[in-house]
């Protein structure tokens, strides 16, 4: 990323920002194919090409677009979604069904039934009731569904509260508790339209330690080595999900995905050895470490209120809407004054949303030059949670989504209007009865 300015504006992924938000409007959201591309390359270069039998998919949840999809199809990775309307947009765009893998912790009848009669590559199976359902559904279209099933290893990452998954207290994926898993593994090694291939756990997200990777691959090899020993079941995919940690401010210190990658691959290397299993295919699910840092969202500043020996506030024409996570789990973001990148940071200006919620801040306290109403502000590593966490609360209207390329600054998601806003919305007939409402059709119709 370039944060030295062209004719005092930030640059980033080689293009003019201030532009950008001249050309398309705020709030905007960016994102670099480029950023992406060599994120994809890393995973190839670092994992799927480095060792054999390894698969990598990318966590859609993070940014999911018809766009996303193609780009990620291109790079040859597998998608992983976690609802029929995740699912959805995959077979919209195209994409492989036999590369998607299915995730969620309630799936319904439903989106169970869109996976099966598309075929896709795997339904991951995180509890029993849904393992229920599956094999119902299953039966009746006759065909037979590939499975991991979830588990989780009673491993805490450490991490924001909210976005831990690996401990015991989950209400992700089944505990470790040797009878029930075993009663499960028996139960699926005859069943006539399941088949289970092996195993997934993820530990949680923005996790910036390998060794509580390391920690659950030595539980669930031990689990692998049991069942085996008991019932003759042999595990041939593990998938240990994502998490990797990326950069949001300068107190992040994330490191490269092989530290992440090597110590897993080496995990399990070491532990089927000692257990002398055949080593199973490995599936790492990235999301935020593939397109977090290819994102920014470009905000206009408008009122300063300035408050002596207390604060200064510069209010945005986006927030909580559009970013959740500061208000969520006191997420930290950096941001530039884009069209003064090169002026010295002078001053300490709070960035308040435009939501009518205190705690719509989106960042606190930041170093900037002297701030002014009109300044385009970039806020950095954007590109996961953002869109796809995106609200229309206040009723503001969600951004669009520039796509950068070395040639071309495209829409790949249209600003939403205000009719976008209605568009659902209907008067029930109970109430068109009622004068008051013609009144008020009356008034804005005026
Ligand atoms: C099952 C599963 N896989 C993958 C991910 C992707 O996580 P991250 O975006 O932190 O890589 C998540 C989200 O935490 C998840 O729940
Ligand atoms: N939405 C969360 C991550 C949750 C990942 C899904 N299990 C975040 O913004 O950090």
């Amino acid at each position: 990323m370039e944060l030295q300015g062209r004719n005092n504006h930030f640059i980033f992924a080689g293009w003019d920002t201030v532009e950008l938000a001249k050309q398309f409007g705020t709030p905007l959201y960016v994102i670099s194919e480029g950023i992406i591309a060599e994120r994809c390359n890393e995973i190839k270069e670092t994992f799927l090409n480095k060792y054999s039998n390894t698969k990598a998919a990318y966590a859609s949840k993070a940014f999911l677009t018809m766009a996303m999809c193609k780009m990620i199809e291109r790079e040859g990775l597998g998608l992983d979604v976690v609802s029929g309307g995740e699912l959805y947009t995959a077979m919209k765009a195209g994409f492989p069904m036999e590369k998607v893998m299915f995730h969620g912790n309630n799936k319904s009848w439903e989106e169970l039934e869109l996976a099966v009669e598309n075929n896709i590559g795997r339904i991951i199976v995180d509890n029993l009731y849904e393992l229920e359902l599956l094999e119902e559904i299953a039966t009746r279209q006759n065909k037979k569904v590939q499975i991991l099933f979830r588990v989780t290893p009673g491993i805490e990452g450490n991490t924001h509260k909210y976005i831990v998954t690996g401990q015991k207290d989950s209400k992700f994926g089944m505990p470790l508790e040797p009878k029930k898993i075993y009663g499960v593994v028996k139960h699926l090694m005859s069943s006539e339209y399941v088949e289970l291939k092996g195993f997934h756990f993820h530990l949680g997200s923005q996790l910036f330690d390998n060794d509580i990777y390391i920690g659950a691959i030595e539980v669930i090899t031990k689990l692998m080595y049991d069942l085996k020993r008991e019932l003759g079941f042999i595990t041939t995919e593990l998938n240990t999900g994502g998490g990797f940690g990326i950069r949001y401010t300068e107190k992040d210190q994330p490191k490269p995905l092989s530290y992440f990658t090597d110590a897993i691959m080496n995990a399990i290397e070491n532990q089927c050895k000692e257990y002398d299993l055949d080593l199973p295919t490995i599936i790492i699910e990235p999301g935020r470490w593939v397109v977090g840092e290819a994102g920014i969202t470009l905000y206009t500043i408008g009122a300063i209120k300035d408050i002596p020996d207390v604060r200064t506030y510069a209010s945005i024409d986006g927030g909580l809407p559009d970013n959740p996570r500061p208000a969520l789990y006191k997420a930290k973001y950096d941001a530039i004054v884009a069209n003064k990148a090169e002026e010295k940071l002078e001053m300490t200006t709070t960035i308040a949303g435009k939501c009518c919620e205190t705690g719509d801040i989106l960042i606190w306290d930041l170093e900037t030059p002297k701030i002014e109403s009109g300044d385009i502000l970039a806020v950095l590593s954007t590109g996961a949670y953002n869109f796809s966490m995106a609200s229309n609360y206040n009723k503001l209207l969600r951004p669009a989504v520039v796509l950068l390329t070395e040639e071309h600054a495209e829409v790949m998601v249209k600003r939403e209007t205000y009719n976008d806003l209605l568009n659902r919305e209907m008067i029930p007939k109970s109430l068109k009865k009622q004068s008051c409402i013609e009144e008020i059709k009356e008034v804005s119709q005026q």
